[in-house]
């Protein structure tokens, strides 16, 4: 990162320092990315920032999609988006990963890889994972089979159903099935699963990648109240290890999850902080909370 763009940020962390609840830091925020050890092949984050993104702007037919946002997330943060009805979440994360290309801005993942110089499928071999709406899971295929198809594919094996995980890979594999509660259901078809399940499901392929940044877009939209208990306890299990960007609307599994709330609006931050603090914030209740 330039030193313009750290001074910008910094600018904004203080700007932003009245509001910024002390748990930012207690969730392994931004205190655990400094001073870090830079490991090769790790995103750098010594700057305390795995996500930055500064005036970033798109318009589609002259329509201003995004219109001058800037955001950072802490390494191993847990943040929540919300907004309302093309408010420009989900072009926001088009725009992380490579999906669409903004007009003008600055997208980095940690302090030195530009995400505007690479391209959709390079992102996501550099470490950031998006799980979008709906499920996409192979339903014939086992969880098990899932979850190694996942990390075949990561490795870029060929044919991916071909693959045998070696002993470091199984016990990632079985890792992984503890944290998504899915350990019962390992030789099941994923055509099987409850909808929760499937959810879970393609939150642990993500997993098998490792990313160091996961973006998720609804992950509890139709799922039961105890799926969605329990998505809150698996996210929250994920904070620290990996820095999460979930968008919902769900304003209860917000509350659970969330320790930073960033709401968006026409394109750019309308407010951040606590779910509290953007509750109580009268332009949140106008465009979003309110109605
Ligand atoms: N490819 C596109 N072409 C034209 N307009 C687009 C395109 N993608 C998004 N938009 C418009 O940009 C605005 C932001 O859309 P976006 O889907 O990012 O909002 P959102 O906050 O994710 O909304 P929602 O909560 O409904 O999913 C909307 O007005 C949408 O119609």
């Amino acid at each position: 990162m330039t030193p313009d763009l750290m001074q910008a940020g910094a600018e904004r962390m203080q700007r932003f320092a009245g509001v910024l609840p002390s748990g930012n830091t207690a969730s392994g925020g931004r205190a655990a990315g400094f001073a870090r050890p830079l490991v090769p092949g790790e995103v750098d984050v010594t700057h305390g920032r795995i996500l930055y993104l500064e005036d970033v702007h798109v318009a589609f037919d002259g329509f201003k999609a995004i219109n001058g946002l800037s955001l950072d997330i802490a390494p191993g943060e847990l943040r929540c988006i919300i907004g309302p009805n093309g408010a420009g979440k989900t072009t926001m994360m088009d725009i992380i990963t490579g999906k669409t290309r903004p007009d003008r801005g600055t997208v980095f993942f940690g302090s030195t890889i530009d995400l505007l110089r690479h391209r959709e499928a390079e992102i996501a071999t550099l470490g950031i994972g998006r799980k979008f709406q709906k499920p996409t899971v192979f339903e014939r295929l086992s969880v098990y089979e899932n979850l190694e198809l996942a990390l075949a594919t990561h490795k870029r094996v060929w044919p991916s159903l071909r693959f045998q995980p070696n002993g470091e890979q199984r016990d990632r594999l079985a890792e992984v099935l503890t944290t998504i509660h899915l350990v019962e259901h390992v030789a099941r078809t994923a055509g099987e699963l409850s909808h929760g399940q499937k959810q879970w499901l393609e939150i642990g392929m993500l997993l098998m990648q490792d990313p160091k940044l996961l973006l998720l877009d609804e992950p509890v939209a139709g799922m039961t109240d105890e799926e969605t208990e329990r998505t809150a306890q698996l996210f929250l299990s994920l904070k620290g290890r990996h820095s999460l960007m979930v968008v919902e609307h769900d304003m209860a599994f917000v509350r659970a999850i969330a320790a930073t709330v960033t709401v968006l609006c026409d394109g750019a931050v309308l407010a951040e902080g606590t779910l509290d603090e953007v509750q109580a914030d009268e332009r949140v209740i106008e465009v979003y909370l309110g109605r």
